[in-house]
């Protein structure tokens, strides 16, 4: 759906060049949820902007739904946005107009009948629950019902793609839930392509399918949510899951396993093992304890989800000859369970 190819920005600031995005070559798929996640300062708006050239790179290709954006004239241009719908960190809502008008605005930009702009704006006010809120101005509508406008404002002419700039970092916690499933909702429902921008990685927990970090300007980790966080690469990303992760393992269980003598320490292992997806549920340590001799001990665990997927991590002490622990391990990862070896 959008190919970004070989796209650079710089920025001239006093005759000095600053270099904004290196590099970017990525591909979002159709109806995914693609969310972008890195610090202040990393790229992620200038990346978002030039999705839809609100910024224009200095070199590359943006091509969306088939039709490269770079090569587009101004009027042609102006076309092709009506495909890509936009929300922002603060509403950009238009505050002497209704919350109707705010949404019919795109609409009657792109020459809609009055008829026709009546119907889109009130099945979006459904869509985004605001059907009793068409006649208050933004200044009378709290901070989740000014973004709720914004998305209906961002859906009015059926765009494919939706751009989220840091759409909820200005809300609280529980607002921020609601938005976030509008958006996957409207996602499953319209198809949409969903692009976002954050820097708190329970965003992109929530509704990505897939995540690209970027740091000083360049795309250094990309891929399915789950695998992301049960596998991070790079220490920026590890810094990230670890915002949200609430696996905290007490290292001092290992300090009495250390002091074990050596003949007994070789009779115990202690293993983390994740779960992801459908083996999450499945009776999987039990089969192996059936199959071998050898006991387990849950020593600390948690089960939590990633988007639609749900994952768990269990540390367990493996008692049992060497061998037999070691054939243990290797039963868990041939059923398809990620197992590291902690003692
Ligand atoms: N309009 C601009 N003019 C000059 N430099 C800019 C402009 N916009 C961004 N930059 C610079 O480009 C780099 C990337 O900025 P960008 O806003 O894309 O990062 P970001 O990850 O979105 O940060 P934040 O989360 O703080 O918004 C920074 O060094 C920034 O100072």
């Amino acid at each position: 759906m959008i190919t970004l190819q070989n796209v650079r920005k710089d920025y001239l600031v006093e005759k000095k060049s600053i270099t904004a995005l290196k590099k970017i070559d990525l591909t979002i798929e159709r109806g995914e949820v693609f969310g972008i996640i890195g610090h202040s300062g990393a790229g992620k708006s200038t990346l978002i902007r030039c999705i839809n050239l609100l910024e224009k790179p200095t070199m590359g290709s943006i091509i969306v739904d088939g039709q490269d954006l770079t090569r587009l004239s101004p009027s042609q241009l102006q076309t092709a946005r009506r495909e890509i719908g936009m929300i922002f960190q603060h509403f950009n809502l238009l505050s002497s107009a209704t919350i109707y008008e705010n949404i019919a605005f795109p609409l009657r930009l792109s020459k809609r009948s009055k008829s026709e702009i009546d119907k889109k704006v009130r099945d979006l006010l459904e869509l985004v629950g605001l059907a009793d809120h068409a006649k208050k101005y933004p200044a009378q509508l709290s901070g989740g019902q000014k973004q709720r406008v914004g998305i209906a404002r961002a859906l009015a002419n059926d765009p494919k793609v939706l751009l989220c700039d840091e759409a909820t970092s200005a809300l609280d916690p529980m607002t921020t839930q609601s938005i976030l499933k509008l958006l996957s909702d409207i996602n499953k429902k319209l198809g949409l392509t969903i692009v976002l921008i954050t820097h708190e990685m329970h965003v992109i927990r929530e509704i990505c399918d897939r995540v690209g970090v970027i740091d000083g300007g360049e795309i250094v980790e990309l891929g399915p949510v789950a695998e992301v966080f049960l596998n991070p690469k790079q220490s920026i990303t590890q810094e990230f899951v670890e915002q949200v992760s609430d696996f905290d393992f007490p290292e001092e269980l290992l300090e009495q396993y250390k002091k074990m003598p050596a003949p007994e320490r070789a009779c115990h292992q202690v293993v983390q093992v994740s779960f992801l997806g459908d083996t999450t549920f499945q009776p999987v340590l039990f089969q192996v304890l059936q199959s071998l001799p050898v006991q387990f001990n849950i020593l600390h665990g948690t089960i939590n989800r990633i988007k639609d997927t749900p994952f768990g991590r269990l540390v367990l002490e493996i008692t049992g000859e060497p061998d037999d622990a070691r054939d243990a391990v290797k039963h868990l990862q041939e059923r398809g369970l990620r197992v590291e070896v902690l003692l």
